[in-house]
């Protein structure tokens, strides 16, 4: 598993590297700006054939410093390359400064950033390069502010002009993603060694473009707090080998009452498809006959409220609970968590199960424990914990969607995985790991009805085979990616169960 870093992580990995004697500034900036030169002609092969005109914006900071490097590459390959530049290198910039002499000592072209220098420099040109700022980013104000925002409009309209970001879209924080200024809004963003939860967060995906990271000659040492990327579960994680049914457990899911029970349907074929050797719905009596009209491997069991409930706990072999989807919002809905997290079996709130705590969010947290999974979308996160929220939307506070993710878990003491197009979990303690279905990974499909009851289904079957709260979480949203990207355009939430085996075979 990766790491996604914030920016202070990154600087920390170099400087530790460097200190030892493992990398060396100069060495990493030009192998930044080799990266980013590289990488331009291999989105857009026509540009390395034909060289035409670049405007290199450069920031005081090193990712100016990386500017100057790429505008010397471009033009010993035959661009003509003019520098706008944002202040000249400041005193913590040397390796910058460095790189701006040499540009300035090849006779390279320069003058200050402003608007009218947009204006003049940007008709006609076929890359703009955005290095202005990276990882050292401030939210733009002012004439910047209003400069870059110049840029985005011209660029916008000189149809076959490419931005690109050096590490990051100048604007967005590395640290969430956030650009309450404004950002540049680049064709392509070019990162450096990892990517960092700005590239994910909130602003950062949409000004980012398409996004590549690449190696530029550090070491690879692990990061002790950062976020993790979510790897692709294996084959010898996942698949059946042996055993009995009863050796892959036995998933519990609760459904609502008559009319309702679609929801719980589905999440009990997802736990049935991930290899929960049985899965049972169980439902209020009068919602029986709607059910077994729609379930055949799947078993079904009415149930008279929270003491039935109770009753059906006493066989110790349900080894995983689901409780949200299509469940409704009556009071019985509480009794029956109450109920379901007594008994102190792996379990799945989603949906219903989480909004009916909204205005009783502690009562929820309380009762939670370690082997529980909370499954909010945004607006059930909202509900459960409203300052959090407030905290990771505010554009005037540095609060990321992991920062708040990793709050919320502490407070509820359980697992909390925050669904969106980069779906985070984390669990008390500080873990936190991010699944990105953004740039190459994108599945827009799964914005459809019903996707998440599915997903709680995945993490309810693979909690009942065993798996810990955070693993079981983490293997079913990449599973969930994998079935839509699989299925493709026209996806419906049914079709996802029956993405899994083809999903399977590839692993
Ligand atoms: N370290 C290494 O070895 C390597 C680093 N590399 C590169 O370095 C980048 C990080 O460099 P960095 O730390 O110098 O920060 P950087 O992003 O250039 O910005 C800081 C400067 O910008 C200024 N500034 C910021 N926002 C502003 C605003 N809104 N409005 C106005 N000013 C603003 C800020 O001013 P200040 O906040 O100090 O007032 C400061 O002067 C990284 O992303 C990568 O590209 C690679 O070469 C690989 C090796
Ligand atoms: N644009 C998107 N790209 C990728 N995944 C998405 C996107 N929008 C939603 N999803 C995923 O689809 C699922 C939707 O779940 P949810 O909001 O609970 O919907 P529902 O309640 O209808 O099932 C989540 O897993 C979420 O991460
Ligand atoms: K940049």
């Amino acid at each position: 598993m990766a790491e996604i870093l914030t920016g202070g992580q990154m600087m920390a990995l170099e400087r530790a590297a460097m200190a030892r004697g493992a990398a060396e500034s100069g060495v990493l900036m030009d192998a930044a700006g080799r990266a980013v030169f590289d990488t331009i002609f291999e989105t857009w092969p026509e540009l390395h054939a034909a060289p035409q005109r670049a405007v290199v914006l450069c920031g005081p900071g090193n990712n100016g410093g990386d500017g100057y490097v790429i505008a010397r590459l471009l033009r010993e390959w035959g661009w003509e390359v003019e520098v706008l530049a944002f202040g000249a290198p400041g005193d913590g910039a040397a390796d910058a400064a460095r790189n701006a002499a040499r540009w300035h000592d090849m006779g390279g072209a320069s003058r200050a950033l402003d608007g009218g220098a947009l204006e003049e420099a940007l008709p006609g040109a076929a890359l703009c390069i955005d290095a202005l700022f990276g990882t050292g980013a401030r939210a733009l104000s002012g004439d910047l502010a209003a400069w870059v925002d110049r840029l985005n409009v011209l660029a916008a309209a000189e149809g076959a002009l490419k931005i690109v970001a050096v590490d990051l879209p100048s604007g967005v924080s590395a640290d969430s993603g956030k650009a309450p200024g404004g950002a540049v809004a680049a064709d392509l963003t070019v990162s450096f060694h990892r990517a960092k939860l700005g590239h994910y967060l909130a602003d950062g995906p949409a000004a980012a473009g398409a996004l590549r990271d690449c190696p530029i000659g550090l070491p690879d040492d692990p990061c002790a707090d950062a976020v993790m990327r979510i790897a692709p579960p294996t084959a010898a994680d996942l698949l059946k080998t042996s055993g009995h049914k009863y050796d892959y457990g036995h998933a519990l899911i609760l459904a609502g009452p008559p009319g309702q029970g679609g929801a719980a349907r589905m999440a009990a074929r997802g736990a049935l498809r991930i290899g929960a050797g049985l899965v049972t719905v169980a439902c209020p009596q009068r919602a029986v006959y709607e059910n077994a009209a729609q379930l055949d491997a799947i078993m079904l069991r009415g149930i008279d409220g929270p003491s039935g409930f109770e009753e059906l706990l006493e066989d110790a072999r349900l080894s995983a609970l689901c409780l949200g989807p299509g469940l409704g919002l009556g009071a019985i809905t509480a009794q029956l968590v109450r109920v379901a997290l007594e008994a102190g079996r792996p379990t799945v709130l989603d949906a219903d199960a989480l909004t009916r705590f909204s205005r009783e969010a502690e009562r929820l947290f309380d009762m939670a424990h370690p082997d529980c999974v909370l499954t909010p979308h945004e607006g059930e996160f909202a509900r459960l914990f409203p300052d959090l929220a407030e905290e990771m939307r505010d554009a005037a506070t540095e609060t990321s969607r992991a920062d708040a993710l990793r709050k919320a878990a502490d407070r509820a003491g359980c697992t909390v995985l925050l669904k969106g197009p980069a779906t985070l979990i984390a669990s008390p303690g500080g873990d936190c790991r991010l699944h990105s279905a953004l740039y190459d990974e994108a599945a827009p499909w799964l914005a459809t009805a019903g996707a998440g009851d599915v997903l709680s289904g995945f993490i309810t079957g693979l909690l009942a085979r065993g798996f810990a709260p955070l693993d079981a979480a983490s293997n079913a949203v990449w599973l969930h990616t994998a079935c839509a990207r699989n299925f493709g355009p026209g996806l419906i939430a049914e079709d996802l169960p029956e993405q899994l085996p083809a999903v399977f075979r590839t692993l």
